[in-house]
């Protein structure tokens, strides 16, 4: 398997590798370095050359293929948090989903590996229906995840519905990012927005101004196209997320006593993570017609 990728898909900017079960994906260029795993499509780190690395990574993270690696860029597809059949739709195979899709769980295939025309190292990833998703999601669909490190890095999420009916896509780009401080955390560009708290009972509220990360915390933004920075002043840089057809955007950090019920996150490391997650979620999932294509893309810069 790693001999065979590394043969196809030889390129002088990745290695390939195995890190306990899983197969790992590195990317260096001048513009920097990433790192991926094929299992759940999962991007694990990435530092802009010359800079601290920007995602953050559990250091308990379980890497058997028993779960999801915890931190990174979990991919949440074809629907987001909980499976809800109300907005979803009802389904036979309900029982069987589990939290966040069924993308991050399953072993993603390299498609390619190349050099663009400017300069970026580009991966692409794919996943196609096998019986454990089939269980859970009957209809077939092809998902492609496309990474590319350049001067900024960039990871776009192209679903294609191949069943003759329509359904309804929510789905997130969980993105763990590593900053000094998260308590207290400011977050720009949510000025007067509506979001859904998750921790208080799903009412909604309207942010004013800079947004300041609680602890715990658990928010959907709705209606929110646009860029947003992270103010990492304890790293003294900011970080900052461009989006693509994604409408909401996820803030979420468990806490002191929500880490603790996570065994694959160490108890203190709540204070140095946030998950900023660029999504369509809740008010923003929407119907991927039949035959249809929908993509998401999100950029990641560091100044
Ligand atoms: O533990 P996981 O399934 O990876 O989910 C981790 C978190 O993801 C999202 O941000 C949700 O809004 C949270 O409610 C959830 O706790």
């Amino acid at each position: 398997m790693l001999d065979d990728l590394k043969q196809r898909f030889s390129h002088p900017d990745v290695r390939f590798y195995q890190h306990d079960q899983l197969i790992m994906i590195e990317l260096n260029n001048r513009h920097g370095s990433a790192t991926l795993t094929t299992h759940g499509g999962t991007l694990l780190g990435y530092r802009p050359a010359g800079g601290k690395e920007v995602i953050w990574l559990s250091e308990t993270a379980v890497y058997d293929g028993s779960k999801p690696v915890r931190g990174g860029v979990p991919i949440c597809w074809p629907w987001f948090g909980p499976y809800d059949p109300d907005t979803m739709g009802a389904d036979p195979s309900d029982a069987a989903k589990k939290g966040h899709g069924v993308a991050r769980y399953e072993l993603w295939e390299v498609a390619s590996v190349r050099s663009t025309d400017n300069d970026a190292t580009e991966v692409v990833l794919q996943l196609e229906p096998n019986d454990a998703i089939r269980q859970a999601w009957p209809l077939p669909f092809m998902l492609k995840l496309i990474v590319t490190l350049g001067e900024t890095l960039s990871l776009a999420l192209v679903g294609e519905n191949r069943s003759d009916r329509d359904w309804v896509v929510s789905e997130a780009f969980h993105t763990y990012f590593r900053v000094a401080n998260a308590d207290g955390l400011t977050i720009d560009g949510m000025d007067n927005l509506t979001y859904i708290d998750k921790l208080r009972d799903d009412q909604r509220f309207t942010q004013t101004g800079p947004l300041q990360v609680n602890m715990p915390m658990d928010c959907v933004f709705v209606d929110h196209p646009d860029t947003l920075v992270l103010e990492d002043s304890g790293n003294r840089r900011q970080i900052v997320m461009g989006k693509t057809k994604s409408a909401s955007t996820v803030v979420w950090n468990p806490g002191p006593e929500g880490a603790k019920g996570f065994a694959d996150m160490p108890d203190d490391q709540y204070a140095h993570m946030v998950c900023v997650e660029a999504a369509n979620a809740l008010d923003n999932a929407y119907t991927l017609k039949a035959g249809g294509s929908h993509r998401m893309a999100m950029t990641l810069a560091v100044r």
